[in-house]
């Protein structure tokens, strides 16, 4: 949601509880160098993310601040990925292209106008310049009593679908659309485009198998994350299912899980969605009761059956928006209107009433900050940036991931079953040699490209030997996976070897093995007075079974260790080479 630029202690390295630094504060008048040297003054903070700060900035020596400065700590992930994916996939040039290319006139696409370093009070940060725009959109929802216009949603969507259908052109998705990443533009004409802002969550999306990636799980807003991202699996068809439940929040109804207050356990959220979306005509039935808007419909059911590796139809999904806006007789030109009561809606939408309406139509002329002007400070700006590596890996030693969940906790919900790697060992291996074309077309004959429902079918065979294996563990309150904050983005990533916590917790447990869960039970029992199983001696998960206590058998120590996606486990002592990310977490079983 929109954040306030507030003071912040100017020392607060780490916010308390948080894996990543928040970064120091500029002061107006700032001037910072980019790598072509070219300088820029810095204006007031106009807005705070959950990982940086926005500030408004001129080239120096001009005045009109239409540029920003977004800067994060140099260690933070988040702004290097985005840095990373302006500076390979969107400059200005490759935007024209596409845009030439549509026939659009304007694309609600950023670009990267100039990076840098600087040191403030001594730290590194890492600093990005950007278009300035305007008013992100979820202000006027809220003043709106939590709803927007219906012509205004559908306007919404269409162009940030247009926005999806480029980002993806590049082979990216962006995993984190709502409400306070969409921006008006500015200027003249500029209330008529949003733009889709932070790319910090940007990520290669799969055209290959499906792999659930625990690392990644649950990774972008709670509210809003698809079914695939709360498994960790990059795909397009998962930023179409973000737009989706904004699309639906849009229209002023509270999505279930929010409704439900799940949002702080981020498994019930994954079920909760994965439960709405395999039975999409009654949940949309639930959530829109006088009628479900047909655009909604059309498009929901239109993602609920989209593969995971299938390049989404965007015209078609731009059509279902444009008819309903023929319908209602709406425009799609001209500014954006945020206000309610100056639009019609569509026959069928009948979203709760509102709470609350905003005093007038709201657009991006009116809700321009101020820029103050001060004496400029020369700032011990570096010229020297990183250098940008086309290797992915080399992105693991540079940063801070934003925020880390133990990943240990997979949903037993059956989109997450119909993601085993066995399914996945199944696909069908494409030839090195096919063509984009062929394989797209390989892909879609492979069993993977069976849809959620069906794949659900496939799940109900599971043996009941299989059920019996995948189940729960159900861990303490205090150790359960915690949701994002409302509203902000939270980002379970792997960028970073993390310091394992070493944590030890203690508790009754019921301990039901999930084999989703990836991770390896190693039981030590403490050596008995006259005992049967040497002290120390470990065994895997398959030594379940003697967990049960014999007489007189003391306390149980059991690790659970986190299995790596390639099949190995964490090791136990930190090693530079591997992700130490998830905590070990220790079990201590009492006696009864
Ligand atoms: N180019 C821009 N022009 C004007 N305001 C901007 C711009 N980019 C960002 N902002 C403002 O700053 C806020 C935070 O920006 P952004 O989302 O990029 O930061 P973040 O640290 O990645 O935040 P989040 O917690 O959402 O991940 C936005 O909601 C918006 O209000």
């Amino acid at each position: 949601m929109p954040r306030v630029a507030k003071p912040k202690p100017a020392a607060a390295k780490k916010a308390k509880g948080k894996l990543y630094a928040m970064p120091e504060k500029l002061k107006e008048g700032t001037i910072l160098s980019d790598l072509s040297k070219t300088q820029w003054r810095i204006g007031p903070s106009i807005g705070v993310g959950g990982f940086g700060e926005i500030y408004a900035a001129t080239r120096n020596g001009e005045n009109n601040y239409d540029a920003v400065v977004k800067c994060e700590p140099h260690a933070n992930g988040p702004l290097f990925v985005e840095m990373h994916f302006y500076l390979r996939n969107a400059k200005l040039e490759d935007i024209k292209k596409f845009k030439e290319k549509r026939g659009l006139k304007s694309l609600g696409m950023p670009y990267i106008i100039a990076n840098g370093s600087v040191d403030i009070n001594g730290q590194k940060h890492r600093f990005i310049v950007m278009p300035r725009y305007g008013s992100d959109i979820s202000k006027f929802y809220i003043q709106n009593g939590k709803r927007l216009p219906e012509v205004t949603v559908y306007r919404l969507a269409i162009q940030m679908l247009d926005v999806y259908e480029f980002m993806h052109s590049t082979g990216y998705v962006h995993a984190d659309l709502k409400a306070a990443n969409i921006l008006l533009g500015m200027g003249k004409g500029g209330g008529s485009q949003a733009y889709l802002v932070d790319f910090g969550l940007a990520s290669h999306y799969t055209t290959g198998d499906y792999k659930p990636d625990p690392k990644k799980m649950h990774n972008g807003t709670i509210e809003y994350t698809s079914r695939d991202a709360h498994l960790g699996v990059a795909t397009r068809r998962a930023d179409l299912e973000i737009l989706g439940y904004n699309i639906i929040e849009w229209l002023g109804v509270e999505l279930p899980w929010i409704k439900e207050k799940l949002l702080t356990a981020p498994a019930k959220v994954q079920k909760a969605k994965e439960t709405f979306m395999a039975n999409l005509s009654s949940s949309l039935k639930s959530v829109f009761p006088k009628g479900v808007p047909a655009p909604v419909a059309d498009y929901m059911k239109y993602v609920a059956q989209l593969n995971h590796n299938e390049a989404p139809d965007y015209e078609k999904c731009r059509k279902m928006f444009l008819n309903a806006l023929k319908q209602m007789k709406a425009d799609n030109t001209g500014d954006l209107d945020f206000n309610l009561k100056a639009q019609k809606s569509s026959n069928n939408n009948n979203s709760p009433p509102v709470k609350k309406t905003a005093g007038a139509a709201a657009t991006a002329a009116n809700i321009r900050n101020k820029v103050k002007n001060e004496k400029p400070i020369l700032n011990d700006s570096s010229d020297s940036e990183d250098v940008i590596n086309d290797s992915e890996e080399e992105v693991d030693t540079k940063y801070t991931p934003r925020r880390k969940l133990p990943a240990v906790k997979q949903s037993s919900s059956p989109r997450s079953k119909d993601t085993k790697p066995k399914l996945a060992r199944k696909a069908v291996p494409k030839p090195a040699s096919a063509s984009p074309k062929k394989r797209e077309a390989q892909e879609s004959k492979s069993p993977l490209r069976t849809s959620p429902l069906k794949r659900q079918k496939i799940d109900s065979n599971v043996t009941p030997k299989a059920q019996a294996a995948s189940a729960k563990i159900n861990f303490s309150p205090a150790i359960s996976l915690r949701g994002g904050r409302s509203g902000k983005t939270v980002i379970n990533d792997d960028l970073t070897p993390q310091p394992r916590s070493n944590k030890t917790y203690e508790f009754n447990f019921e301990l039901d093995v999930s084999m989703d869960a990836n991770v390896i039970v190693n039981v030590k029992r403490k050596k008995k007075e006259q005992g049967s199983t040497p002290a120390g001696s470990s065994k895997t998960s398959s030594a379940i079974s003697n967990l049960t206590p014999k007489s007189g058998s003391p306390a149980t120590r059991i690790n659970l260790r986190k299995v790596n996606g390639d099949g190995s486990s964490s090791s136990p002592t930190p090693n530079p080479t591997r992700s130490p990310r998830t905590p070990a977490v220790t079990v201590r079983k009492y006696r009864r």
